[in-house]
């Protein structure tokens, strides 16, 4: 058997770690349009928080809406579907959250956005934005309280998971 004794050289960064987090967890939602996980990190780079877009607790998803009918709200998702920020923030397993990074797949919307910053997170690494006054509220927001951003920048393209190898 060979031995090395160097470490590894390609293990994932923290950032493609955090955000590859994000991105399994948002396969957890039934929105069959966009899927969207979020990661709170805190200083420490402990995950203290996950959570992904899906229908209030006990809502049975099938009887849900789960498109956009601008006609009536009753029949559209928007009006009730939990995003993914809040589902995390609800779910912490700290006692506050000041400090914190938070990583998710889609950049906030300006309703996310108020509890990001009634939070006291410090960062948000993003990988996709949207081009819309949501998220464009959102960035005000941001820049008036000084919560940077940034997108996350990938230096691999993909990160496998694979259940049938030994690790
Ligand atoms: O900050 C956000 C913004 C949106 N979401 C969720 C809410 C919906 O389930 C989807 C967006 O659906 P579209 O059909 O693409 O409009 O994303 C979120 O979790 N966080
Ligand atoms: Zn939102």
């Amino acid at each position: 058997m060979s031995q090395v004794d160097s470490p590894r050289q390609d293990y994932l960064e923290w950032d493609e770690y955090f955000m590859g987090i994000a991105i399994l967890t948002a396969q957890r939602s039934k929105d069959p349009n966009t899927q969207v996980g979020c990661v709170l990190v805190d200083s420490r780079f402990r995950v203290v928080a996950a959570g992904y877009n899906g229908m209030p607790w006990g809502c049975a998803d099938v009887e849900m809406p789960w498109g956009k009918d601008a006609e009536d709200p009753l029949n559209d998702k928007r009006t009730f579907v939990c995003h993914a920020e809040m589902n995390a923030v609800m779910n912490k397993n700290c006692v506050d959250l000041e400090g914190c990074r938070l990583y998710t797949s889609l950049f906030p919307c300006n309703e996310c956005a108020k509890i990001v910053v009634q939070s006291r997170v410090k960062e948000v690494i993003f990988l996709n934005d949207r081009d819309s006054w949501q998220m464009e509220a959102s960035k005000s927001l941001f820049d008036r309280v000084g919560i940077t951003y940034r997108q996350f920048e990938p230096k691999r393209k993909t990160v496998t998971i694979d259940f049938t190898k030994q690790y």
